[in-house]
């Protein structure tokens, strides 16, 4: 992939751009079957999920510096490398499909019409400098999601609700010049720190969710996806990911799941059947609303109706809601998704174990692993020799970087079982 921001250094986010693409996948394939293959002896790998080599990006983060005159969109950078950061234009990143990049004109526009002043993102150094008690400006970043219709959520991350109604008042201005506009919101962040979002959103626009359809079940599945809430960055291999998730979970027809860091629910819902128990567990209670907004929509289409009933979903901690339960809880199966950091020794622990030692009749028989961090993926591998990697497929959800997705089903091993 060809892009001018790379090539004049501007912007390095891309570390394998300069690696021919077949590469790039080649090259995980073997990452990942370094970290795996001694943990999974036996197990049948399944060719690698390519992607688009552009667009595939679903979301755009961007950093908004500049002037409320002329705003700039995109990343802080620095050319040389130590010189002082400053913003890069990157409106037109490759990543980015053509509905997300035609959104930031409208939306510079939007910053020059509501007066929103571009926050000073420039890091701090040392503790609190003169420097820092000046900071000024309400704009901090741009979060933008297209769906795969072509809709878009926008979200503007401000330092406070100054600006909320100035926004409201352009509000129907944006949306003549961007019809694609689904959702608008703002998130309040006040403090000058790395975590990019607030507890606080204020949703402007009548519609609260983004309905993202994805080619999974027949007639595909309309995940409703709210402000706060994730969503698998590359839409096409997320699509392929339930997909596959489904293949493997109906192959071996649990009677019960748990679907562990649920998010808006792909996993849970599209691995919903007819007498299938399924519980959705995720942190986020915007994202449990999206679930179960998309849940009671299934639920009223005749396809839906009958898998929907078994289907339900909560907001918890993962580890605390598994270590809690009653030992007659525990399903057949269960599904875990978890951030970068991996599941950690103590659901690790309890599921190679759960409840009450392997040899328990109730432990789960099958673990679905989805992983976008095979290092931590194997840590907690490790700690689960009872659970065994019969199936592994990597997904290439993110062309141009190192990192990749991948999903591998576990079994008990049958000595454990007896
Ligand atoms: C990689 S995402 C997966 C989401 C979902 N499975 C999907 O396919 O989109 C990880 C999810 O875990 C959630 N999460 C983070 N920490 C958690 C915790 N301690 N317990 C439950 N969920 C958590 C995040 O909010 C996020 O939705």
């Amino acid at each position: 992939m060809q892009c001018h921001h790379y090539d004049a250094g501007r912007c390095r986010s891309c570390t394998l751009l300069e690696v021919a693409y077949p590469t790039q996948v080649t090259d995980k394939e073997h990452h990942v079957r370094e970290l795996l293959d001694p943990l999974a002896p036996g197990a049948r790998w399944l060719p690698p999920v390519t992607s688009a080599e552009g667009g595939f990006r679903n979301k755009a983060k961007m950093v908004v510096t500049g002037t409320v005159e002329e705003p700039v969109i995109g990343i802080l950078g620095a050319l040389p490398a130590d010189a002082a950061p400053t913003g890069v234009d990157l409106t037109d990143c490759p990543l980015y499909p053509p509905a997300l990049q035609e959104a930031f004109g409208p939306l510079a526009e939007l910053v020059t019409r509501a007066r929103l002043q571009p926050y000073d993102l420039t890091p701090a150094r040392g503790r609190v400098t003169p420097r820092d008690a000046a900071r000024r400006g309400e704009l901090k970043h741009l979060l933008v999601t297209v769906s795969p219709a072509g809709e878009l959520m926008v979200r503007l991350v401000l330092r406070s609700q100054e600006p909320v109604a100035r926004l409201r008042k352009h509000l129907p201005w944006l949306q003549a010049s961007l019809p694609a506009l689904a959702v608008l919101s703002v998130n309040v962040q006040p403090e000058h720190k790395a975590v990019l979002e607030g507890d606080v959103e204020i949703v402007l626009t009548d519609r609260e969710t983004l309905p993202m359809t994805l080619d999974v079940l027949p007639g595909g599945l309309t995940l409703h996806l709210r402000p706060q809430s994730f969503f698998q960055t590359n839409t096409d291999v997320a699509a392929a990911l339930y997909r596959q998730a489904k293949e493997w979970v109906d192959a071996v027809a649990p009677a019960s799941v748990w679907d562990l860091y649920s998010g808006v629910g792909g996993f849970a819902l599209t691995c919903a059947a007819p007498g299938r128990r399924v519980t959705g567990i995720e942190i986020s209670a915007e994202a449990v609303a999206s679930a179960q907004v998309t849940r009671a929509e299934l639920e009223a289409t005749d396809r839906g109706l009958a898998a929907m009933t078994g289907v339900r979903f909560a907001a918890a901690d993962a580890t605390a809601f598994a270590l809690g339960s009653d030992p007659a809880d525990v399903p057949e199966l269960v599904v875990v998704n978890p951030p970068r950091r991996g599941i950690g020794p103590e659901l690790a622990d309890w599921l190679e174990a759960a409840p009450a030692g392997g040899r328990n009749p109730r432990s789960a028989r099958w673990v679905l692993y989805s992983s976008c961090n095979a290092v931590t993926l194997a840590h907690d591998l490790e700690r689960m020799p009872s659970l065994r990697p019969t199936q592994v497929r990597l997904l290439d959800m993110f062309p141009q970087t190192r990192h990749y997705e991948v999903l591998t089903l576990l079994e008990r091993a049958p000595l454990e079982r007896a």
